[in-house]
């Protein structure tokens, strides 16, 4: 039997899938690995975590499942997006990677949008925002001159265990989407752009496709993990767009939900020409030539996280989430605001913090746990709605991520986003896509779209219930207002945060 592995570099962990010839999940083995928060909006991981729990990943991966690493027939990659990993000229990093949800960027963001005014939005299709690569290049070689001047070059996070593990370096055009330093449409870095911020051509590695083949495991590596020196190792992809391959999101119609650490609402689009004035993330897919669309809520799944943590310390989502059900739509006049790390989509803004609304003497553990579900869903709404009112038809959408996992969140999302969503059979998000492009490279399909016809297996659809919905849709009006209300106050405490 022949299987690809698609590695999937998180943000709270690597996972690692094994996949056979027929789609099919052989096993999985995971790493977790710590998050530092030094100080409020910031947010970094050690590389080295990350190529450790790969190669652990990998080798539980081989040695648990019986199988020899001449079986796998290619090895491909899905990574968190954003993450600056700065490097010396011995490819070693000069400090701790500055993630995507790290916002500490914000006088950057101006800067840059000052300096390239109307240039930004139609070169990189996006504006400024604080997650971004660029801005962080620009807050190092500010604000730590001496490890910037040790610094050669960059790369995602994705891109440096793929360093590590075959000696070669590259970035993919989706994930290089999201440094802010990519003509998008052009497929090349902007050289109007480095050249703005005077970043050397030689900081930027050479560009690949998502699915490029780029090398062989090193010998060492091959060693530690048990894999063979044989396997393709192909580029792979921002997780986002790995995610959109492995829900099958490769032709036009067709939009994903995801709800991981963060949440996506994410739509095909087929060429470069939708124009959604910088309201939303605009990206090139991992697919060749075709590029999507996404509203981005940074604390999706981690404000669930952040609430279990508070409040039921090791407790499972299961138990957290239990008697959830029994509570109506609008937990009883509690709302939540998922800005607990601050807010992209659509209020892009680092200092708006989260708020519980309404909290009356009546309310349990429970209503505060679906307010929760309801204000991370409602806040992927309102990137619905910038798509729709963009003229966009959204009646159909997959549903992967963590937040997948609970049957009561996939009917609320269908009864939010007033449309049908699909759950997925053995749902494995993004790195069921870096599988995918494994497999494409490997030559068991010829496209990608074949592969997915294969690989992605639809599950159960929830349609929206009708009286629910039109609940929640009055709900989501008054959610709606709760950022402008918000806001200011805000604001002022933010002088008060450590
Ligand atoms: N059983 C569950 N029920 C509801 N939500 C869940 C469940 N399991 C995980 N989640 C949510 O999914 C999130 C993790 O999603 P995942 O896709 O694994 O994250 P990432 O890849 O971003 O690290 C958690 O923060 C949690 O909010
Ligand atoms: O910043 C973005 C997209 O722009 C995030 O989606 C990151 O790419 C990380 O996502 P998780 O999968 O860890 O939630």
């Amino acid at each position: 039997m022949k299987y690809v592995i698609g590695v999937d570099l998180g943000t709270s962990a690597v996972k690692t899938l094994l996949i056979a010839q027929d789609g099919t999940l052989k096993a999985e083995a995971t790493r977790e690995y710590p998050l530092y928060h030094e100080k409020a909006g910031w947010s970094e991981q050690d590389p080295e975590d990350w190529v450790t729990g790969t190669i652990g990943a990998l080798k539980e991966l081989i040695d648990l499942n019986g199988i020899t690493g001449e079986d796998i027939e290619g090895l491909s990659f899905s990574g968190q997006m954003h993450g600056l990993v700065l490097l010396n000229d011995a490819d070693r990093p000069v400090r701790r990677a500055i993630l995507w949800n790290d916002t500490r960027t914000t006088e950057q963001c101006r800067e840059i949008s000052h300096t390239l005014g109307d240039k930004l939005l139609s070169v990189t299709r996006n504006p400024a925002l604080e997650g971004f690569t660029l801005p962080k290049i620009l807050w190092v070689k500010q604000n730590e001159p001496d490890i910037f001047a040790q610094a050669t070059h960059f790369l995602l996070p994705k891109d440096y265990v793929r360093l590590r593990l075959t000696g070669t370096k590259h970035m993919d055009l989706s994930d290089a989407a999201g440094t802010l330093m990519l003509d998008i449409a052009g497929r090349s870095w902007s050289q109007e752009v480095i050249a703005a911020f005077e970043i050397p051509q030689s900081y930027c590695p050479p560009l690949v496709e998502a699915g490029a083949y780029v090398g062989t495991l090193t010998p060492e590596v091959s060693q530690a993990t048990g894999l063979s020196t044989s396997t393709r190792i192909f580029a792979g992809g921002a997780d986002n767009a790995c995610g959109a391959i492995g829900a099958g999101i490769l032709t036009p119609g067709l939009t994903l939900c995801s709800i991981g650490t963060s949440g996506v609402i994410l739509t095909y689009e087929e060429d470069a020409s939708a124009d959604y004035a910088g309201k939303v993330h605009f990206f090139n897919h991992g697919q060749e030539n075709a590029f999507y669309a996404m509203g981005v809520t940074l604390a999706a799944g981690y404000s669930l996280s952040w609430f279990r943590n508070a409040f039921a310390k090791g407790e499972t989502f299961d138990a957290v989430l239990d008697g959830v059900g029994d509570i109506p739509a609008g937990s009883n006049g509690l709302l939540f605001t998922p800005y607990i790390v601050g807010e992209r989509t659509p209020h892009a803004d680092a200092k708006i913090r989260g708020s519980f609304i309404g909290i009356d003497g009546s309310h349990t553990r429970a209503h505060f746990a679906r307010a929760v579900m309801e204000g991370i869903t409602f806040s992927l709404n309102e990137s619905i709605d910038i798509f729709r009112n963009a003229g966009k038809t959204i009646d159909t959408i997959i549903s992967i991520g963590g937040g997948a996992k609970n049957p009561l969140w996939l009917q609320m999302q269908a009864d939010i986003f007033r449309a049908n969503v699909v759950a997925l059979t053995n749902e494995q998000g993004p790195g069921l896509g870096a599988a995918m492009l494994a497999a494409v490279g490997s030559g068991w399909f010829p496209t990608l779209e074949a592969c997915g016809k294969v690989f992605v297996k639809h599950d159960r659809v929830y349609h929206p219930n009708e009286a629910v919905s039109g609940q929640y849709e009055q709900l989501f009006r008054i959610y709606q207002q709760a950022y402008s209300q918000t806001a200011g106050l805000n604001h002022s405490l933010y002088a008060f945060r450590n």
